[in-house]
């Protein structure tokens, strides 16, 4: 696992959109050959994108060949719904690249058949040859999409309850009223997510430091679904300064160290 520790959620905006984007230049990718890119919700990420919709404006950034499956989405919630992540994705970033709209993956929240819906999401990222990079954000309790505590962590995509503390931490989007929350989500399973290339988990602030703990510091645990990453071979997360206040000084030391002697951008 790689630990990129930034000075501030600006830094970890800054480093994930210039990782992303040497990741899809890099890759090249044609119409054959698209770059397979897993995509996150939430207000981490709101950055990156913002980062992401200027490098493809300077002209730095082509999302042309790039194919596109989102992590989760509610159920219940209107295509149009403010709240709905269909909806986010679009305003946040879709309406504002070069991405064709056939190549935009996300799951359907409103499906009357979810185990269809959510066996042709697996089968359709395995006919594109699997995600080349899922990017993730995390929740308090550690929860990667919508993989909740107690999830299994060979989970495949599914329909997942949501826990009191995540409905309480979404409420924030919902005028502050829980019941508003919609109690179900579509997700990609921990196993779909460990089955990416590589994985980059995006985390910010002092109330994601214990949930970062575990995910670095303890064992792999289904109570903290994101400590999965450890079973992965390519794992990055990319952090702010204050997310690291409750790891031990020699890891944050460690890595700080390998990044300063090993720069991921020359
Ligand atoms: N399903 C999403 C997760 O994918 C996201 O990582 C988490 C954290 O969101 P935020 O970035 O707003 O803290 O919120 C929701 O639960």
């Amino acid at each position: 696992m790689q630990l990129i520790i930034c000075e501030s959620p600006e830094g970890v905006a800054n480093w994930s959109a210039n990782y992303v984007k040497q990741r899809i230049n890099k890759f090249q990718p044609t119409a054959d050959k698209p770059f397979v890119l897993g995509l996150p919700t939430g207000s981490t990420p709101l950055k990156m994108y913002e980062k992401l919709i200027q490098f493809h404006r300077q002209g730095d950034l082509s999302f042309q060949n790039v194919v596109t499956f989102n992590m989760d989405e509610y159920v219940g919630l209107a295509e149009d719904h403010p709240q709905s992540y269909y909806y986010y994705m679009y305003q946040n970033f879709f309406n504002h690249i070069d991405i064709p709209r056939e190549n935009i993956h996300i799951l359907n929240g409103n499906t009357n058949d979810v185990a269809t819906e959510c066996q042709n999401y697996e089968d359709k990222i395995k006919a594109f040859g699997g995600i080349e990079l899922f990017i993730g954000g995390m929740g308090e309790d550690g929860h990667i999409a919508f993989n909740e505590p107690c999830s299994s962590l060979e989970s495949r995509t599914r329909l997942k309850t949501l826990t009191y503390s995540t409905l309480l931490a979404n409420a924030r989007f919902f005028n502050q009223d829980i019941n508003k929350v919609p109690k179900y989500a579509l997700t990609v399973g921990v196993g779909t997510i460990l089955d990416a290339f590589e994985v980059m988990i995006l985390v910010q602030g002092y109330h994601k430091a214990i949930a970062l703990h575990h995910a670095i510091e303890q064992g792999v645990n289904h109570f903290w679904t994101v400590s999965a990453l450890q079973l992965h071979p390519r794992s990055i997360i990319v952090c702010d300064q204050d997310a690291t206040l409750e790891l031990k000084v020699k890891t944050v030391k460690y890595f700080q160290e390998l990044e300063r002697d090993n720069p991921t951008f020359n």
